[in-house]
């Protein structure tokens, strides 16, 4: 009896030995996968691959909720290997999937498994895994729980998001969407624009949002496109921004040097997703330096609704360019483009919403002379008035001296550019939807305050290394 007592106390303390081992030295969870291994011999699974794109081409949105739900699961922390990513909030940590790995989930009393895969060419899906002897009674319930909660979660955020195209592996063929959140602080309250005009465009924008149904009773694919032309800095780009936050819509911005030929354009359009701003900046540039693969034809498709009209319905197209002069007039005909808004170099109303906006300044003693110096034709863009006025926004007065002398020296010829642009301008369409309007603008601007200002704020590194070559390019192009 005795030694029996001192055996179960040896099996007892050996026990207790292998378990501080198991888990102190993490073997435990060899074990369990070996345990696992073991189970799995004694069931049989069915597979269900969610790819990421139907037919390699358009996205799949079930994989798009499958992601969002694993994403979400806590046993993501299990999987062998985890991405960290920061959060929304500055101390948030959020956990992605890596590919390749597996992510175990349980409903209705059934264990299943993902597994995020990746296949030779680079196409993504998630597999998932499941007894046979559940499928009948989970199967159903189960994609629609993930479906419930994705949808769920989606709503809660409400973050807009900035895709753009890159070239994936070298191969520009393999042009996919990345995204970034989108936190352009632009509202239509911020752009100095004719407020008659800013109306226009909201209401117009607005009752593009009510119009589904009008549009499927006119069989028009329910998207509407605009083109913004005016010269550097007058606001394209930020007006852009300021619809995308109106609508609430997410924006691809496509860089047509990345894009290798007219069906990756294509491509490219059919993965976006409904309720997007999809913007081309610069038309004019790439089109008459011929620095993209893609050709005008190419671009004439996309803007059309055949090709639209395979992709999601509800979406905003934006073309941008400094003028429609150099751009064949098939390409922005109606239809094709609905609304044309020009956005001119700055006026005296245009000036005094900047420095509303900029210095908080209604009235000043200075004012009938800046009134007087546009009168006699001269002007800068938004831009340019808006970095005086933020770098001298401490002294009205100092800022308006410098807005003064800039508009003197550098402002004289642009508005005479102007001046000779609206005349021989152009070639105004008379369409009903041709808006014309805002804010102030200007290209490449020379005057020493200017200048200096450019310098501070790293205007010129930017455009130098955004546009410069093309814009200078397209220049030529004009003046030749
Ligand atoms: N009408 C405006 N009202 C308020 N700010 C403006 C306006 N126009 C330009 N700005 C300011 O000038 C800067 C440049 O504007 P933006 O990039 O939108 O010009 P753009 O027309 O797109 O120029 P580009 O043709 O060179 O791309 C922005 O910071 C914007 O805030
Ligand atoms: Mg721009």
């Amino acid at each position: 009896m005795g030694s029996i007592l001192w055996w179960l106390l040896g099996v007892g303390i050996v026990l207790f030995l292998v378990r501080i081992v198991l888990f102190k030295t993490g073997l435990i969870h060899m074990v369990k996968k070996w345990r696992r291994t073991i189970i799995d011999l004694f069931h049989v699974y069915q597979h269900y691959k969610v790819p990421q794109f139907n037919g390699n081409v358009q996205e799949n949105h079930l994989y798009r909720k499958v992601y969002t739900y694993l994403n979400s699961l806590s046993s993501i922390e299990d999987s062998d290997f985890t991405n960290l990513f920061t959060g929304k909030k500055s101390n948030e940590i959020v956990l992605r999937l890596d590919r390749n790995q597996v992510v175990g989930d349980e409903f209705l009393g059934a264990r299943v498994c993902w597994i995020n895969g990746e296949d030779e060419d680079g196409g993504k899906s998630f597999v998932l895994k499941i007894r046979k002897a559940d499928k009948r009674r989970i199967l159903a319930p189960y994609l629609q729980h993930i479906h419930t909660v994705s949808d769920e979660l989606e709503q809660r955020n409400t973050e807009l998001k900035l895709f753009i195209n890159v070239v994936v592996d070298g191969k520009k063929n393999n042009g996919r969407w990345r995204s970034t959140p989108f936190n352009h602080p632009c509202t239509f309250d911020n752009v100095a624009m004719e407020t008659d005009l800013k109306n226009k465009v909201k209401s117009d924008l607005e009752s593009f949002l009510k119009g589904k149904q009008y549009y499927n009773r006119l069989g028009r694919v329910w998207k509407r496109s605009y083109l913004l032309y005016g010269p550097s800095g007058t606001g394209k780009s930020s007006f852009v921004a300021a619809m995308a936050n109106f609508l609430d819509y997410d924006v691809y911005d496509i860089d047509l040097s990345k894009v290798a030929d007219d069906s990756d354009l294509k491509m490219l359009l059919l993965q976006t997703r409904a309720k997007s701003v999809i913007v081309i900046e610069d038309l004019d540039r790439f089109v008459s330096a011929k620095s993209t693969a893609v050709s005008v034809s190419g671009i004439l498709n996309f803007a059309d609704s055949i090709l639209t009209s395979c992709a999601a319905d509800e979406r905003i197209m934006v073309f941008t360019m400094t003028g429609k002069e150099h751009i064949d007039p098939a390409m922005i005909r109606p239809g094709r483009v609905d609304v044309h808004i020009h956005f001119p170099l700055c006026d005296f109303t245009a000036f005094k919403t900047l420095a509303n906006n900029y210095l908080g300044v209604r009235e000043h003693k200075l004012f009938p002379q800046v009134e007087g110096i546009f009168q006699n034709g001269a002007s800068l863009s938004p831009a340019e008035i808006g970095e005086l006025m933020i770098a001298n926004r401490s002294s009205p007065t100092r800022a308006l001296k410098h807005v003064i002398s800039a508009l003197q020296t550098d402002g004289d010829r642009r508005g005479n550019a102007r001046r000779s642009f609206l005349e021989s301008g152009s070639r105004r369409s008379t369409s009903e939807s041709e808006m014309s309007g805002p804010l102030c603008g200007g290209g490449g601007g020379s005057s020493p305050a200017v200048k200096e200002f450019r310098k501070l704020y790293g205007l010129l590194r930017i455009k130098s290394s955004r546009k410069s070559e093309s814009y200078d390019g397209a220049r030529d192009v004009r003046d030749g």
